[in-house]
C-alpha cells in the first residue's frame, strides 16, 4: 500500500478504533476514514484520535459508506462481538445481515479496492463478503487466523526464551474452535522446531487449547479483544499488494494436520452454505 492511499474503518467500536490507532502510528496511509451506525461513536473517536495527531501523518476523519467504496482499502469490523462463553459463529445471524447492510451501502465498488474483513466469524463473513460484494475474490479476504498465529509465536517464544519474530509457525483453519496448530512445519531459523527439547516436553494439546481459547479468556476478563486484532490488521496493510491476494504458499502439513484441518475446513463450509 502507497503512502497515498486511503484507508476505511468500517464500524467505529473497540475493535475499529484501535486499528486507526495501529494505523496512525504507522503512517502507511495519507487518511483513515471511520464510518458507523452510530454517529456519536465516529465523533467520539474521531475526536479521541485527533489528540494523537502530532504523532503521524495520516489524518483520521468520519466518513460515509459511499465514500468508504471509493478507498484503497476498507476494513469491516462493523457487528456484534461474543459475550462471555459465546462462541464466534453463534454471532453469525446478527453479522450477516450487519455485512449485508454494510456491503450494500458501499456499491458501487472502486473496482481496484480491497476489503479485509475481521468482523465474527471471520472466516464465513469472507467467504459471504466474496460472494455479496461481486469483487474478484483476490480483492476480499479476512484476518483469519493471522492473530492466532502471532498468539502462538508469543507462546513457543517464552518456553524458548527467544524472540518471536525468530519463531515461525501457524495456526490454520477455522479463526475458532476448530483451528489447528501446524507444528510439523514450524521452525526456528531453519530448525524444525519439534527438534527443541523444550518443545518435545511440551504438551501439545494443551498449547492448542491455550491458544484457541485466549479471545474466551480476554473477553471474559474485560469483555472484548482489540490490541492484537489491531496490530495484525496493521501489518497486513503495510505487506499488501495492490491486487490483493498476490499468491497463496501451501504450508507442508502431516497427514493427521492435514485430516483436522479438513475437518476445520468442512465446519465452516457447511455454515457458508446456508447463506450462499
Ligand atoms: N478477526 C479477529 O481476530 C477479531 C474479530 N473481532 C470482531 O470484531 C467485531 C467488532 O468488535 P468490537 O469492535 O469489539 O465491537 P463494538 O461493539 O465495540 O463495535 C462494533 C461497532 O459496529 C457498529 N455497527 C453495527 N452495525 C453496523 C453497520 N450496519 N454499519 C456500520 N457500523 C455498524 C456499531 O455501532 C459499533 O460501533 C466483532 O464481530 C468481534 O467479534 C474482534 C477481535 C478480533
Ligand atoms: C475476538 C476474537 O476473535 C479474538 O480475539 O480472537
Amino acid at each position: 500500500m502507497s503512502r497515498g492511499s486511503r484507508v476505511a474503518i468500517i464500524g467505529a467500536g473497540s475493535v475499529g478504533a484501535s486499528i486507526a490507532f495501529a494505523l496512525l502510528l504507522q503512517k502507511i496511509s495519507s487518511e483513515i476514514l471511520l464510518v458507523d451506525i452510530v454517529p456519536e461513536a465516529i465523533e467520539g473517536q474521531v475526536l479521541d484520535l485527533s489528540d494523537a495527531n502530532f504523532i503521524s501523518s495520516t489524518r483520521v476523519r468520519g466518513g460515509t459508506f459511499q465514500e468508504a467504496g471509493q478507498c484503497d482499502i476498507v476494513v469491516i469490523t462493523a457487528g456484534a462481538k461474543q459475550k462471555s462463553g459465546e462462541t464466534r459463529v453463534e454471532l453469525i445471524e446478527r453479522n450477516y445481515k450487519i455485512l449485508d447492510n454494510v456491503i450494500r451501502s458501499m456499491k458501487p465498488f472502486n473496482p481496484n479496492i480491497i476489503l479485509l474483513l475481521v468482523a465474527n466469524p471471520v472466516d464465513v463473513l469472507t467467504r459471504i463478503a466474496q460472494k455479496l460484494s461481486g469483487l474478484p475474490e483476490k480483492q476480499v479476504f479476512g484476518s483469519g487466523t493471522f492473530l492466532d498465529s502471532a498468539r502462538l509465536r508469543l507462546k513457543l517464544s517464552s518456553e524458548l526464551g527467544i524472540s518471536e519474530n525468530a519463531v515461525h509457525g501457524y495456526v490454520l483453519g477455522e479463526h475458532g474452535d476448530s483451528q489447528i496448530i501446524a507444528w510439523s512445519s514450524a521452525h526456528v531459523g531453519g530448525k524444525p522446531l519439534l527438534d527443541f527439547p523444550e518443545i518435545q516436553k511440551l504438551d501439545k494439546e494443551a498449547v492448542a487449547k491455550e491458544i484457541a481459547n485466549k479471545a474466551y479468556k480476554i473477553i471474559e476478563l474485560k469483555g472484548a479483544t482489540y490490541f492484537g486484532i489491531a496490530g495484525c490488521v496493521s501489518i497486513m496493510p503495510v505487506v499488501l499488494g495492490s491486487n490483493g491476494v498476490e499468491r497463496v504458499v501451501d504450508v507442508s502439513l502431516s497427514e493427521e494436520e492435514k485430516n483436522n484441518l479438513k475437518r476445520s475446513a468442512s465446519a465452516l463450509k457447511s455454515i457458508c452454505a446456508k447463506y450462499l
